[in-house]
C-alpha cells in the first residue's frame, strides 16, 4: 500500500539543506505579478506543521514552516497584493490575496517569538534551505478533516521521514517558550 502523503516536498524523502545557503527569494504561486520577498541567511527551526493556520499547498496535510529574524525579510515586488489573514493571531500571516500563499508572518506581540517571522521555505526559488527537523501540531490535522483512524499511519510515516511527531512544538521550543514566561513572572531557574 502506498504510504500516506505528508507534503509534496517531503513525500520523496527529506532533502538535506546546504551549509552554503545564504538566503534567497520567496515567490507566491501567481503567474501574473507574483509577490516576491527576499530572505537573508539560512532559516531556523524548520518544521512540518499540521495546524490549520499555516499555509499548505493543495492536498497537503502539513505545511513546511521555518523562522527568520524580521530584519532579514524584505518585500521586493508586488507587496500591494498582500493582506494579513487574521489580525488577531499571534503570527501576522501576510498572504497573497490572489493565490493565497502566505509570504511572511511576523510576531510583533510580547511573546517568546517576538522579532521572528514565520516563512514557508518551499516557496524559495533557490535550493539549499535547511530541512525540517520535526513535525509540530500533528493532532491538529484532524481539525482540518483528517480521519482520526489515519493518525497512526501519519505518525508512522513522519517517523520514517525522520520528523518526530509532536502535538505542540518540539520539546526544545516548548521549553524555550515556558522559560520566557518564567523569566517574565520571576520564577525562572536561569
Ligand atoms: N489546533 C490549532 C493550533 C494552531 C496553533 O497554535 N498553531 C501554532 C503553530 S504555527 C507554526 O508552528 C501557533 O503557534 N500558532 C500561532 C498563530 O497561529 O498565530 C489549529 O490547528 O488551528
Ligand atoms: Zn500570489
Ligand atoms: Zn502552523
Amino acid at each position: 500500500m502506498a504510504s500516506v502523503s505528508i507534503h509534496p516536498a517531503l513525500d520523496g524523502g527529506v532533502k538535506p539543506g546546504s551549509a552554503a545557503f545564504t538566503g534567497g527569494t520567496l515567490a507566491c504561486a501567481c503567474a501574473d505579478r507574483p509577490v516576491k520577498v527576499a530572505i537573508k541567511g539560512q532559516v531556523a527551526h524548520n518544521h512540518a506543521c499540521g495546524c490549520t493556520k499555516c499555509w499548505k499547498p493543495e492536498g497537503a496535510k502539513f505545511s513546511v514552516v521555518a523562522v527568520t529574524a524580521h530584519e532579514n525579510v524584505t518585500v521586493l515586488e508586488n507587496g500591494d497584493k498582500l493582506a494579513v489573514v487574521d489580525p488577531s493571531a499571534l503570527i501576522q500571516r501576510h498572504a497573497c490575496k490572489a493565490c493565497g500563499v502566505h509570504m511572511y508572518g511576523p510576531v510583533e506581540r510580547d511573546h517568546a517569538f517576538k522579532g521572528l517571522d514565520f516563512i514557508h521555505p518551499e516557496r524559495f526559488q533557490e535550493a539549499g534551505w535547511a530541512e525540517p527537523g520535526f513535525a509540530a501540531f500533528v493532532s491538529s490535522i484532524i481539525e482540518a478533516g483528517v480521519d482520526p483512524s489515519e493518525m497512526d499511519s501519519v505518525r508512522g510515516r513522519l517517523r520514517e521521514l525522520g520528523l518526530e511527531p509532536y502535538d505542540c512544538l518540539s520539546p526544545g521550543l516548548m521549553d524555550y517558550v515556558a522559560n520566557w514566561v518564567a523569566k517574565r513572572t520571576g520564577t525562572a531557574a536561569r
